[in-house]
């Protein structure tokens, strides 16, 4: 594959195990980029604490410049106690990347892995063939809300529009057309207000994809359906914070919050690509963490990028790698996090010298026609 254009990408490493597992899944993408001619080129920014470490800010102005004069940008993780505290959390400049790129929507797909079902907390006939897409709104909600914060009170708003709402659920629904065409809208509209908001718009937008089944859950009943009966669900639409927790809890499905990566797009310009974890400090620079949720992210960037089969080699190489019991300890394994990314790259390559010899043949074949 030859691409015509290059494509910069830009690393954001951030804080804690980040540069650990961005660093395996850059390593995946060096090897396919310089084996099939991808023309994928990295620069790495500062970002979150290290950010703050260095300039002051989580979110320098030429890291956002670079993430904006991007392709793709793929991140670690940021923060840590290292930061607690302080006026500026490294938190706070992923919230802000993710509103500057207008990152909208942020879809973390969660499967307990065929052949892997031993993983799974869950009773094996529950797990078995678990498969679900979270669709989260990322830009709205409380987490960008007005925030006060004084001695003997607190709040966070907690705002909705319309319009906010519509564009996330026409990406679930269109998700849900190129899966298992169910949708379950997630909220809490016994209680809030902006639930109620969403609920009503989400049915007003359903109305466009007959095809598509909805059906609504209270996000605590969701919270327990998820680990009694995952099957129920194809693709959850859910709100900001809910969207994050709810994906955190359905990550254990497959066994560890390790594996799972996600996609964060707007409505144009680059997408964001990091796992859900994160800087997991407990066990940062041992070099344990499981990078499986970075490669995974890589692999949705290849997707993105319009690079379909080269995300599916990556993503059929990382499940290899599991299934013939290269694990970290996350998995029960003892594999360190870089001896992971090798194994993935080895099954990297064997599947890149099956492709050259798949392209030789039809090369020769178009001959032999021609
Ligand atoms: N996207 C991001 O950058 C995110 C950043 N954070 C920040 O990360 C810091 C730590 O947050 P926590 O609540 O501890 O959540 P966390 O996700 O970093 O860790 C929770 C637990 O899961 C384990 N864990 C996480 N990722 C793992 C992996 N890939 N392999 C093996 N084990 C893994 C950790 O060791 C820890 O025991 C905080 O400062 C938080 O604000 C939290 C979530 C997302
Ligand atoms: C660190 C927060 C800003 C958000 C978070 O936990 C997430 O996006 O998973
Ligand atoms: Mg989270």
């Amino acid at each position: 594959m030859n691409k015509d254009k290059d494509m910069k990408i830009v690393i954001l490493p951030g804080d804690g195990v980040g540069p650990e597992v961005s660093a395996e899944a850059v390593k995946c993408l060096e090897l396919l980029s310089s084996h099939c001619g991808l023309g994928l080129h990295f620069e790495t920014h500062a970002f979150g604490g290290a950010a703050i470490d260095a300039t002051g800010s989580p979110l320098p102005d030429s890291t956002l410049a670079a993430c904006q004069g991007a392709d793709a940008v793929l991140l670690g993780a940021v923060g840590g106690p290292r930061w607690d505290g302080r006026t500026e959390m490294p938190e706070a400049g992923l919230l802000k990347l993710r509103r500057e790129l207008g990152l909208f929507a942020n879809l973390r797909p969660a499967r307990v892995i065929q052949g892997l079902e031993a993983l799974s907390p869950l009773r094996a006939d529950l797990a078995e063939g678990a498969d679900v897409l979270v669709v989260r709104e990322l830009t709205g909600g409380v987490y960008f809300g007005d925030r006060v914060l004084e001695d003997d009170a607190a709040s966070d708003l907690c705002v909705y529009s319309r319009a906010e709402i519509e564009r996330i659920a026409h990406v679930a629904f269109q998700s849900a057309r190129r899966r298992g065409r169910k949708v379950t809208s997630v909220d809490k509209a016994n209680v809030m207000a902006t639930s109620k908001l969403w609920r009503r718009t989400v049915v007003e937008v359903a109305e466009h994809y007959p095809d598509v089944a909805l059906d609504h859950m209270y996000v605590d009943a969701a919270a327990m359906a998820l680990v009694t009966n995952p099957r129920r669900f194809d693709v959850i639409l859910t709100e900001n914070m809910f969207g994050d927790i709810l994906s955190d809890e359905l990550s254990v499905i497959g066994g560890s919050i390790g594996l799972l990566g996600s996609a964060s797009v707007g409505a144009s310009g680059p997408g964001l690509f990091e796992p859900i974890h994160g800087s997991a400090p407990d066990i940062a620079g041992l070099d344990i963490v499981n990078p499986a949720g970075a490669i995974t992210s890589a692999a949705m960037m290849l997707e993105q990028l319009g690079m379909a089969d080269m995300g599916r080699f990556l993503a059929e190489a990382l499940g290899k790698t599991m299934l013939g019991g290269c694990r970290t300890a996350d998995m029960g394994g003892s594999a360190r996090c870089s001896e992971f990314g090798e194994a993935v790259r080895e099954h990297l390559r064997r599947r890149l010298v099956r492709y050259d010899a798949h392209l030789e043949l039809v090369t020769m074949n178009r001959g032999c026609c021609a």
